[in-house]
């Protein structure tokens, strides 16, 4: 049994040098995208891995640098891989909107019989705070996480030992005690505004004021281009790369 996460992107939402953040989770020899952003068909691209060798994607929230390139993957699998499905795993209030909101605009299609989004992908609903094994070795849990007011959005636990926050703000509870203490995971990826106001994101100020011992736990994502100008500001913890691969606990 292994598990692996690769990042396909670490960039921020208008980073114009770094691919959207999402990662790319090998749980014995299955692949699952967490999120998929306008960039994230392309990075899968670059690694070789194609369409039809994913076998889900897990939905944070709607966000065009998180699920941007849901389209292209539909479609692909549609014309290009033989009329395969992929998965999402997404929470019901996600279901609720992503189609509706999002993806009827450029996929309704009634007259071929494309009328909803489960006519191009298996829909798996997940409960929000329920641990569910996805894949063999692969468990994940959807946790409620503030980003912008009245819009769902989800961190992940990942085998209840590895926290991906996705897009939240800055919430020192939940780290020390859900992330820490309750769940000791060793291996933290956060978000990370490296400027300005923490309004939707985590500040790399804020989370500047977590102690050492958790900040050491710390890979930073979703940043801007000017992420160069802060190496070496980040007290313990350190900026994770496009393509960089963790090995985590099972
Ligand atoms: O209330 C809002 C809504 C959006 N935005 C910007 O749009 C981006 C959308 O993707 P993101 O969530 O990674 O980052 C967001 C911000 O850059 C914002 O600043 N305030
Ligand atoms: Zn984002
Ligand atoms: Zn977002």
């Amino acid at each position: 049994m292994s598990l692996q996460i690769q990042m396909l992107g670490t960039g921020s939402a208008f980073a114009k040098t770094l691919y959207n953040t999402s990662a790319l989770v090998r749980s014995n020899n299955k692949n699952i995208l967490i999120d998929c952003g306008h960039t994230t068909p392309k990075s899968l691209d670059d690694i070789q891995v194609q369409p039809d060798q994913i076998e889900g994607i897990i939905i944070s929230h709607i966000h065009a640098d998180h699920i941007g390139g849901l389209e292209e993957m539909a479609f692909r699998l549609l014309y290009e891989f033989n009329q395969k499905k992929t998965k999402l795993f997404m929470t019901p209030a996600i279901a609720a909107i992503l189609w509706e909101n999002t993806l009827k605009g450029g996929m309704y299609n009634p007259s071929d019989g494309f009328n909803g989004i489960e006519d191009y992908f298996d829909i798996v609903l997940l409960e929000e705070s329920k641990p569910t094994e996805i894949v063999p070795g692969f468990t994940i849990e959807l946790i409620s996480t503030l980003h912008i007011p009245h819009k769902p959005s989800y961190s992940l636990f990942i085998n209840e030992q590895t926290f991906y926050s996705a897009d939240t703000k800055f919430n020192e509870e939940l780290l020390i005690h859900e992330v820490i203490n309750k769940r000791n995971c060793h291996t933290i990826l956060h978000d990370c505004q490296l400027g300005g106001h923490g309004a939707i994101h985590a500040t790399l100020a804020e989370l500047l004021t977590l102690p050492e011992e958790i900040q050491q736990r710390i890979h930073l994502m979703h940043y801007g281009d000017e992420m160069v100008n802060y190496i070496g500001k980040t007290g313990k913890m350190t900026f994770i790369k496009q393509h960089d691969v963790l090995e985590l606990p099972q």
